[in-house]
């Protein structure tokens, strides 16, 4: 276990990378990768009174009111005293990180600015497996059978607001809501900003910065990414 719990945060706009950097952290540096995303998941399947709340906004692709994510995310934060923890895709709106606020101190804010034609295409063409969240690229990490999860075998599908039509107003949506949240970070001290086209590139200043903080854990034979 590490001598001190270190909590991080990870921001960007869909497609910038969140979800494939912080595998890359987890891996590296032992911290625990809970995404919003899979929490939401874990209790629509689980049919959690805020499951079920939560799917009404998501089938329609709308984001989760913030009363709702707090509440199915804090109590989880709260349980986790002993771990050191990375978080993806929370907080995304001011109310959000005014009350993960009130939870737990953030040791690191991660903030990735990529640009739009490459989050355009990366997000054409990005593959998931919907009862797991995996994510596939069919240049960058295609799976081992086209179309198909790699670990159930089952089909991979597209989210339509993936699509570049649906992706201009997703943009503009998070620019919005995440401006005040990255200036609250940053008058904290704790934000760093990453600007890049390509994680591989992005990867090497996020693993320095990282390995200032905390010790890297030796690389295992379970890590499925490579890590340049
Ligand atoms: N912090 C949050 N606040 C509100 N809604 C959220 C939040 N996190 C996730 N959601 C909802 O859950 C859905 C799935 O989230 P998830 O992060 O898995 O995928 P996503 O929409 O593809 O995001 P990204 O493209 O950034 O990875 C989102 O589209 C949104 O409706
Ligand atoms: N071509 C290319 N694709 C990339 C790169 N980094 C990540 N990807 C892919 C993986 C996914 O299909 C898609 C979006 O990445 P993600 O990790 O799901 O992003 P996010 O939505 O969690 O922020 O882009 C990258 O550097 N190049």
């Amino acid at each position: 276990m590490m001598a001190k719990l270190f909590r991080a945060v990870i921001m960007g706009p869909p497609g910038s990378g969140k979800g494939t950097i912080s595998e890359r952290i987890a891996q590296r540096f032992g911290l625990k990768h809970l995404s919003s995303g899979d929490f939401l998941r874990e209790n629509i399947a689980a049919n959690t009174e805020a499951g079920v709340l939560a799917k009404t906004y998501i089938e329609r692709g709308l984001m989760v009111p913030d009363h709702v994510m707090t509440r199915l995310l804090l109590p989880r934060l709260e349980e986790m005293t002993c771990h050191s923890w990375l978080m993806d895709g929370f907080p995304c709106t001011l109310a959000q990180a005014k009350a993960l606020n009130s939870t737990c101190d953030l040791d690191l804010v991660i903030s990735l600015n990529i640009p739009y034609e490459t989050l355009k295409d990366r997000l054409s063409d990005r593959w998931i497996h919907p009862a797991s969240g995996r994510v596939y690229n069919m240049g960058f990490n295609p799976p081992r059978v086209q179309g198909r999860d790699d670990l159930s075998g089952e089909p991979l599908i597209q989210h339509d607001d993936d699509q570049p039509e649906a992706l201009v107003a997703r943009l503009r949506h998070y620019k919005d809501v995440a401006k005040p949240v990255i200036d609250l970070y940053k008058s904290k001290g704790i934000l760093h900003m990453f600007s890049g086209t390509e994680t591989d590139r992005i990867w090497p200043y996020i693993n320095s910065l990282l390995s200032t903080k905390i010790p890297s854990r030796p690389e295992t034979d379970t890590q499925h990414i490579p890590l340049p």
